[in-house]
């Protein structure tokens, strides 16, 4: 069977210092793939690299078998990657549903997402509707650039820290999110710090440290092997 996305022997740089060494995961379709590690680990620039932002020195990014490893960002995005970024880039003076309007369109994925659908589907999201995007919380920016990249009906969803800088509950209403996403069969892959968080909501780990992936297993493999977290999430 063919990955739904499969990483493999990834670098990557910024100027002279490599930050990626051979990085490699692969994802089934409709899981929810946890990349962990700690702040520098190079989870963001896994992501980065993936998604065109910084193109990669060397090696592969398949989706579904096709490798736009190197390819321009737009190209990655309309050929199924969605990612969404730390710093949860909203149009801050449009309304939410602008937001959503500005990414719609179909896309690889099969999905049929579209605002109507977004609305039904995350009922939070329905009074701030006409709300400037700008003067949303911090939790209910991070619930429209997740929702938002829905919009583009993508094959694959990265999800950079989702929970990061929120408070416990908008955290909680997060993770639900992304439960939801996984019930409905959306393959994701969520970096994170909190290990609580995204052990709640994955079905698979791959833990980074320095650059490299030092460890892949299931989420009952992560939690049976308390060695694992104390030497690579810990500070
Ligand atoms: N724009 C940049 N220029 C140079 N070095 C960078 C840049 N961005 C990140 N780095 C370095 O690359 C390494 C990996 O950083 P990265 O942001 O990918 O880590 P991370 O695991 O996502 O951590 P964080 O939680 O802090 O985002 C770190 O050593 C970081 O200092």
């Amino acid at each position: 069977m063919t990955a739904e996305l499969s990483v493999a022997g990834l670098d990557a740089a910024y100027g002279a210092s490599q930050v990626l060494f051979d990085v490699h995961f692969e994802i089934e379709r409709g899981e929810t793939l946890a990349l962990m590690g700690r702040n520098g680990a190079g989870k963001s620039t896994t992501f980065k690299a993936i998604a065109g932002l910084l193109p990669p020195r060397a090696g592969h990014v398949l989706l579904r078998g096709v490798d736009l490893a190197g390819a321009k960002p737009y190209r990655i995005a309309r050929a199924g990657i969605g990612f969404v970024p730390e710093d949860r880039q909203v149009f801050p003076d449009h309304t939410v549903e602008e937001n959503l309007e500005i990414a719609q369109k179909r896309g690889p994925g099969g999905g049929d997402w579209n605002i109507e659908r977004a609305f039904e589907v995350f009922p939070l999201l329905v009074p701030l509707r006409k709300r400037m995007a700008g003067k949303l919380s911090g939790g209910e920016q991070q619930m429209l650039t997740i929702v938002r990249s829905l919009m583009g009906n993508p094959a694959v969803l990265l999800l950079d820290e989702p929970s990061e800088g929120l408070a416990p509950l908008i955290v909680a209403q997060i993770g639900e999110l992304i439960h939801r996403l996984r019930e409905m069969g959306t393959t994701i892959v969520l970096a994170e710090q909190n290990s609580r968080f995204c052990l709640g909501v994955a079905t698979r780990v791959a833990v980074i440290d320095k650059g490299t992936i030092v460890w892949r297993g299931s989420v009952e493999q992560f939690r049976a092997d308390p060695s694992i977290q104390a030497r690579y999430l810990q500070v």
